[in-house]
């Protein structure tokens, strides 16, 4: 490869931070921060078609059905449609009293004045406020140098706090975000910050929020932690400033930015339901919540119907969840593969309810979000008896036995590779059914009587062979041996079981029969009837025609 054509050299690593005696690598995540949902605003403009109204609305209240307190409902000053949205979320009273909206503005003078527009009559909102202070950004954006960009900053916030104090009805929170504070330099991402701070005097009753935005992810996750820790470290009055993050996912690290970022020591994070945002997603705000879960913490947000909450996302955002998304995708809770669907089966036997949880490969209960365990196993050619035997308790109250499990196994293992699909419950019931329930040739059993006297059993059988009926009769000391005996082959039964199947006056007996024929391969058989006699006998023609006609076509 030309080493001019390597695209490597176009890039430069990330310096690292100097800070040694950094904290955050040996916290851990304890408490829940603020969450900000920016759906509304940094979602809602990276959509192909932003949201109406309607959509809005819609979205606006799964959001606060979530339990979301803080939401970014728009960018007033850019459309028709997000001011609007903003009055009619005002004035239609739609604003529970435990949340605030919050709105984004440039930092120029008409915006802000828009903005404020917007706002009449709030009860409380977030004013949000930002300009680039990146070197790039001062360069090519603004052709500013520090002290430029400075004053665009304070010139926002001093009107701001004057256009606030005319508005003296509604309850105001300031914020502000320095863009792409992760490529800023972080002594002059402190020194805007810090001017900011000296023109909205922030106290430890009326603190203000400063966002610290990786709005394009260049650098490591840790890189970002070290920024967080340092900035809280060094910008001045910590105690009135609520230290916010914003996380895009560039580099597929904005969960991890995120939550290193908060070991790091911040106390509130902006972000989208399922990552929705600018090119490649704002953080996820689901995936950080959810985890919180693994870490023994409640993140406050109710996400106990996922399912139902991405659907109100796809139809607003018009953008499919991938399957594979954590905790949402449809993929996410299922195993196809054989030693997975095994694990997984054994942990949900032996998982106690109440007690820690541990089932293999299962990082949370997917009930705790809503979903089934009927989705957690499906079965394809990669699977094996765990995950059958699994869908069969679950669907039909069916527990193969071991040895059986094993051969059933092969069966579906044969069916999955000649069609090259997924085998859904019921297909695999179906097959379960036309491979045993409904072995009934040669020998089909039509009736039977049984006596039973000083412990001896003596059976009549009537079984219809090739269309002709044929009475047998056989004495044993108990029915399966008095039947055995009645048979015109030779019968030695290698294993017996059986259980109920469901309970009260619905309940079925399953029997399940291991038998040789003639000294041949031991081979399985079952029987379902309301009456357990039945059952075991079913289950043993079951076998016997299984056997024999595997003989006839082994011979032919
Ligand atoms: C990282 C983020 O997500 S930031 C949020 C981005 N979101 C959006 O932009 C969505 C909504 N925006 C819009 O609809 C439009 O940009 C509007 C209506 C707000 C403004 O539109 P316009 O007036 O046409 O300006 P435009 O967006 O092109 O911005 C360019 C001008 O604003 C300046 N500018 C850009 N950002 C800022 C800022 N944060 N603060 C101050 N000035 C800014 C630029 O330097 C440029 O100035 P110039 O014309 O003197 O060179
Ligand atoms: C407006 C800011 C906070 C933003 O969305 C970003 O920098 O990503
Ligand atoms: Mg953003």
């Amino acid at each position: 490869m030309s080493m001019l054509k390597d695209p490597s050299r176009k890039y430069q690593a990330f310096p690292a931070i100097n800070l040694p005696d950094r904290t955050w690598p040996s916290k851990t995540i304890t408490e829940v921060p603020i969450w900000c949902s920016s759906d509304l605003r940094d979602g809602n403009q990276s959509l192909i078609e932003p949201m109406d109204a309607q959509k809005k609305m819609r979205f606006f209240k799964t959001l606060v059905q979530v339990g979301l307190k803080e939401i970014e409902v728009a960018f007033p000053s850019a459309s028709d449609t997000d001011f609007n949205f903003v009055r009619e979320l005002i004035e239609g009273g739609h604003i529970p009293d435990d949340v605030t909206i919050q709105v984004l503005t440039q930092a120029r003078e008409d915006l802000i004045t828009r903005t404020f527009e917007s706002l009449k009559g709030a009860k409380k909102a977030i004013v949000h406020v930002y300009n680039a202070t990146a070197p790039s950004f001062r360069r090519i954006v603004f052709n500013q140098d520090k002290a430029g960009v400075i004053g665009i900053a304070t010139k926002a916030a001093s009107l701001i706090k004057q256009l606030a104090a005319q508005q003296p009805g509604t309850d105001w929170t300031f914020q502000y975000s320095p863009e792409i504070f992760s490529s800023t330099e972080l002594d002059f991402a402190v020194e805007v910050c810090d001017a900011v701070i000296d023109v909205w005097q922030p106290t430890p009753e009326k603190k203000i929020i400063l966002n610290l935005p990786a709005t394009v992810e260049c650098a490591t996750p840790n890189i970002y932690a070290d920024q967080i820790e340092w900035f809280g470290r060094h910008v001045s009055r910590r105690d009135s400033v609520i230290i916010s993050l914003h996380t895009h996912n560039d580099r597929g690290t904005g969960v991890a930015a995120t939550e290193l970022g908060l070991m790091a020591g911040a106390d509130r994070v902006e972000g989208c339901l399922f990552g929705n945002g600018e090119r490649t997603g704002n953080v996820d705000l689901v995936t950080v919540a959810l985890n919180m879960y693994t870490q023994g913490l409640h993140p406050q947000l109710d996400f106990s119907d996922i399912d139902a909450v991405r659907k109100v996302v796809e139809e607003c955002n018009q953008l499919p969840v991938h399957p594979r998304h954590p905790y949402v995708g449809d993929l996410v809770h299922t195993a196809f593969s054989g030693s997975h669907q095994d694990a997984i089966r054994k942990g949900f036997a032996q998982q106690e309810e109440g007690a820690r949880w541990e089932v293999p490969y299962l990082p949370i209960d997917p009930a705790d979000i809503g979903r089934s365990y009927e989705a957690v196993i499906r079965v394809n050619s990669q699977s094996g008896k765990g995950g059958i035997t699994f869908l069969l308790e679950q669907e039909y109250g069916i527990s193969l036995p071991r040895r059986m499990q094993i051969e059933f196994s092969q069966v579906v293992q044969k069916e999955t590779d000649r069609l090259g699909l997924e085998m859904t419950a019921e297909q695999i019931y179906k097959l379960l059914d036309s491979e045993y329930l409904q072995a009934t040739s040669p020998f089909t059993l039509k009736g039977h009587r049984l006596q039973e006297e000083n412990g001896t059993s003596a059976v009549d059988i009537e079984v219809q062979v090739k269309g002709e009926t044929q009475h047998l009769r056989g004495m044993g000391k108990g029915p399966l041996e008095a039947l055995v005996a009645s048979l015109p082959v030779g019968v030695e039964i290698m294993d017996y079981s059986e259980h109920a199947i469901g309970a009260g006056t619905n309940a079925k007996a399953a029997a399940y029969i291991e038998l040789r024929v003639n000294g041949g391969r031991a081979l399985h058989g079952i029987g379902i009837d309301e009456n357990l006699t039945t059952a075991s006998f079913r289950a043993l023609f079951s076998a016997l025609n299984r056997a024999l006609s595997q003989t006839e076509a082994e011979a032919a």
